[in-house]
């Protein structure tokens, strides 16, 4: 597996910058997950990486060489893209089989049949490689779809919300799966996601993506505990953070324009005032719907709160963000 460096990466689409200026260094094995509401660059970002779009301006190196001119067979990328790209007219195993028969590789028959059985097992299809690709549901190609990349052993995969076509419920296995075959194969992956849960669990680092410009990569933890700006504070987090004017509270440091609130920057019962507008219980988490000074906020609270609709509850900043008016921290 392989580091992948973009240099300085711009990409032009008529007057749309769809990237503007990206630098990035992609670790060799980390899982590296790409965050931006749509339209941000994102699937540009991995077409550019394999080649399927030239780039206009910087440069793209993988394992230390440059890519320029290459095609995707050339740069030994494996891809997955949101709509499953199957050969219809062939079963599932040889769907599977069909990446490893390239005749460059030269892989022996029962090699290629044992790593074709252990992927079928992974993703949970082994009882269909017999089918035609016709035959299976939406979910069942787009694993044949994840398990056409992750039989062979590219430089990098690149994947575009490989996930998003499933139920929830497969989605969470195949995310812990993923994230295992990731670890054990060492390799380096770019991937897409809108979903913060998969950002959160899979990634070792989280690219931000700003209309085609890249405002922070770090750790999801570092970007979640520690957002560069507002919008980059944005992308993480179950409630979204809590955005309201600075003069709200007290403490705000002079150039301050909002103030952003994760649910454990509220501390509750000391300070001020809010209005219990609605206790939303969701399973896994209770959500309190305030009201604070005219304005809306969103927290989590205990299961068992004893909190009703039109109560009072006081709360308190507790070490927020505050962000200027361009919406950078301070
Ligand atoms: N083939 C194309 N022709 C013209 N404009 C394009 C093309 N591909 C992308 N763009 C534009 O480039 C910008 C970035 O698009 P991109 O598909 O990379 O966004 P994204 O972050 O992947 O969004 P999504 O989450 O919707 O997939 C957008 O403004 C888009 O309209």
């Amino acid at each position: 597996m392989a580091e992948v460096i973009l240099d300085g990466v711009t990409k032009r689409f008529g007057e749309t910058r769809a990237l503007d200026d990206v630098t990035m260094t992609v670790p060799d094995g980390s899982f590296v997950v790409l965050l931006g509401p749509t339209g941000a660059g994102k699937t540009t970002t991995l077409r550019a990486v394999s080649g399927l779009d030239p780039i206009d301006a910087g440069s793209i190196r993988i394992g230390g060489r440059d890519m320029a001119g290459l095609t995707p067979a050339q740069r030994d990328v494996a891809m997955v893209f949101q709509q499953y790209s199957l050969y219809p007219h062939l079963t599932v195993r040889e769907n599977l089989e069909f990446p490893l028969k390239s005749p460059i590789l030269k892989t022996p028959k029962d090699a290629i049949a044992a790593r074709v059985s252990e992927i079928a097992e992974t993703l949970r299809i082994s009882h269909k490689l017999d089918n035609k690709a016709t035959q299976l549901s939406g979910g069942e190609m787009q694993r044949v779809s994840i398990g056409r990349a992750l039989v062979r052993t590219p430089q990098v995969f690149l994947m575009d919300e490989p996930l998003s076509s499933l139920d929830a419920k497969l989605r969470a296995d195949l995310r812990i799966e993923l994230k295992r075959i990731q670890r054990d194969l060492g390799a380096t992956l770019i991937y897409v996601t809108h979903d913060q849960i998969e950002a959160m669990t899979m990634a070792t680092h989280v690219g931000v993506l700003d209309h085609g410009r890249l405002v922070q990569f770090a750790p999801p933890r570092e970007i979640y505990e520690d957002p560069v700006s507002l919008y980059a504070a944005a992308r993480l987090g179950q409630p979204r953070i809590n955005i309201l004017p600075a003069d709200l509270f007290e403490g705000a440091p002079p150039r301050a324009r909002h103030i952003g609130l994760r649910p454990e920057q509220i501390r509750q019962g000391e300070g001020s005032d809010a209005t219990v507008k609605r206790v939303e219980r969701l399973g896994d988490q209770t959500r309190l719907h305030l009201e604070f000074a005219g304005h809306p906020i969103v927290t989590v609270t205990d299961p068992h709160t004893p909190l009703r609709g039109g109560e009072a509850l006081a709360i308190r900043p507790e070490r927020p963000f505050w962000f200027d008016a361009d919406g950078r921290r301070i």
